[in-house]
């Protein structure tokens, strides 16, 4: 399996790179089977030509990386080929390296072996990599970034920062969590297959990784003849006075996710806004609402309070983009749940926060706040699934469960779980990567898709929108979360990838982009030999 790890990474080097190649390359090799791996990448480049330096902090220790090794010796034996120039030099101080021109540094230090602080020679070689790629040296990791632990995203102080990792059979968690110091990540065939899942090795079934390939099986198709009703109907409910952008945002995002029809539900000085900013929903007030305190108990919180137009009929509902935090805005929710209570749902913003506020006042946690106002939801929720979807950021949910957020992302991932089970609902925690924990669902799903395009105002508004519409348009909860993430998070990578870096775009290029998302979602992507996936840099 190392051979096959070697040679695939040095032919995605030699197909992805070649740019890089011109000046050799440098590879630092460790003592374990990473180092391995790095001997043999360093072994078929020199076979296909290319100047390699290789350093190694000390004798291998590993019988696969011993052979690795004696490879590599081969090859130098060999007289590098016909060339005339030996093409590959053994360096024994990292620091000798420096000089180098090289535009290509492998990181084979550590891979999964790796524990605790970085150590010795090993925190000296990452030095050396750091400064290669200050001088403008592309880094590329082998397996797991050299102080990076594969499991938990934990990372050492000195830890390499690649712009490429070559993972191998598995895709890490650890890359997942920490995108940033994995860059762009290829998952290549060592042998094992398709692998694509995030296991952990405590408990293999709790993490499961959705790939936006994956992810396309499970978008709902439009059909040929389709007629409005038919493509899903959602209500779109908050934009109090000011905040008329976020419901406009949510609406047309809906609309781009292929939504038949979209109201929107919003304060009557929100109503032009709506009109003159998406023309296609259909826009209507909040009805007079009494002024009564609207959270007296968590059942009270379903009485309604006053009437809309009788005749709108949707077939989910999304509050919260511009809710508002006021009394007359936790009237409205709690109008809005309680009249649209057999339809999926999703709880964004605002509508979190008066969750937080009522469980607050009445002294119970916020699960139980969510469970009462969902409770009789029909729908999805009778073939097992939650028909509710609550869309936090890291300060919401921190807000909901009244605790820091853990820094650990198996703490995280087990509290989301835990509170989606006693709340009844699924949970989508934004972020880097987003996670989705379902009652019911054994994993919790990551969506490792998007850029700091989505730290922006009204991008969460423009998630809520599309969930709303794949729910409408009868997406199981869970199922609904990961796709409007998945492709609100490839959005945001072309919108980058188009501006070229994430300043100078706004929410208008992420939605400019959600077409060609759409489009190309389903398209089976053409795969170069031994790539099983692959993650974009941010
Ligand atoms: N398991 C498999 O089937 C395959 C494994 N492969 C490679 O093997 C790697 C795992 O190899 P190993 O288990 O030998 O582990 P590593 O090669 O990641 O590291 C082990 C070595 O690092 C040292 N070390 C650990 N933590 C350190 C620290 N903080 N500072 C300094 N030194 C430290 C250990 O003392 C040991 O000598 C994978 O990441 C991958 O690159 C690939 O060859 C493909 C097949």
């Amino acid at each position: 399996m190392m051979l096959q790890a070697g040679t695939a990474t040095a032919s995605l080097i030699l197909r992805d790179y070649a740019g890089h190649l011109t000046h050799g390359v440098v590879v630092l090799a460790g003592t374990g089977n990473n180092g391995g791996d790095a001997y043999v990448v360093a072994a078929q480049l020199a076979r296909a030509g290319v100047r390699v330096r290789v350093h190694a902090i000390d004798a291998p220790r590993t019988d696969d990386a011993r052979r690795a090794a004696s490879l590599l010796t081969t090859t130098l034996s060999a007289g590098n080929g016909p060339r005339h120039a030996p093409l590959v030099e053994t360096v024994d101080d990292s620091h000798a390296l420096l000089p180098d021109q090289a535009r290509l540094v492998i990181d084979g230090l550590l891979g999964t072996g790796q524990h605790g602080p970085l150590r010795d020679a090993v925190r000296q070689a990452c030095d050396v990599i750091h400064r290669l790629q200050q001088r403008g040296a592309l880094v590329m990791a082998l397996d797991v970034p050299t102080g990076l632990d594969a499991s938990t995203g934990e990372l050492a102080d000195g830890a390499v920062r690649a712009e490429c990792t070559a993972c191998y059979g598995t895709l890490k968690r650890g890359l997942l969590m920490q995108r940033a110091h994995a860059g762009r990540v290829v998952l290549l065939d060592i042998g094992l297959g398709l692998h694509a899942e995030v296991s952990s090795q405590a408990d293999p079934d709790t993490w499961c990784w959705y790939d936006a390939t994956a992810v396309a099986a499970q978008v709902p198709a439009i059909a040929w003849d389709a007629h409005k009703g038919r493509r899903g109907r959602v209500l779109v409910a908050g934009g109090e006075m000011g905040m008329a952008g976020a419901a406009v945002y949510a609406a047309r995002a809906a609309l781009l996710a292929g939504a038949g029809v979209v109201h929107a539900l919003v304060d009557t000085q929100s109503v032009p806004a709506v009109q003159a900013l998406c023309a296609a929903a259909l826009a209507h007030r909040w009805p007079a609402l009494d002024n009564t305190s609207p959270h007296t108990s968590a059942a009270h919180a379903l009485t309604p309070v006053g009437t809309m137009r009788p005749d709108i009929a949707v077939d989910a509902v999304a509050v919260g983009p511009g809710l508002g935090r006021s009394r007359r805005a936790g009237q409205l929710l709690q109008h809005v749940v309680a009249r649209h209570r057999t339809v999926p749902m999703v709880l964004d913003a605002d509508a979190l926060w008066h969750a937080a506020d009522a469980a607050q006042t009445l002294g119970i946690d916020a699960a139980t706040v969510l469970s009462h106002w969902t409770r009789d939801m029909m729908g999805a929720r009778a073939q097992g699934d939650a028909a509710v979807v609550c869309t936090p950021h890291p300060g919401e949910f921190a807000r909901l469960t009244g605790a820091p957020l853990p820094t650990s992302w198996q703490a995280r991932a087990d509290l989301l779980q835990q509170f989606a089970t006693r709340a009844g609902v699924t949970m989508l925690l934004k972020g880097t990567p987003t996670l989705v924990a379902s009652p019911g669902v054994s994993h919790v799903s990551v969506v490792p898709h998007g850029t700091a395009l989505l730290a922006t105002g009204g991008s969460g508004d423009c998630l809520t929108g599309m969930i709303g519409t794949l729910l409408a348009q009868g997406l199981p909860a869970h199922e609904a979360a990961v796709v409007g993430a998945t492709v609100h998070g490839r959005a945001a990578e072309l919108a980058t990838a188009r501006a070229g870096a994430v300043r100078g775009t706004t929410l208008e290029d992420l939605l400019g982009a959600l077409p060609e998302v759409w489009h190309t979602i389903g398209a089976v992507p053409v795969r170069a030999p031994y790539v099983l996936a692959e993650l974009p840099g941010l």
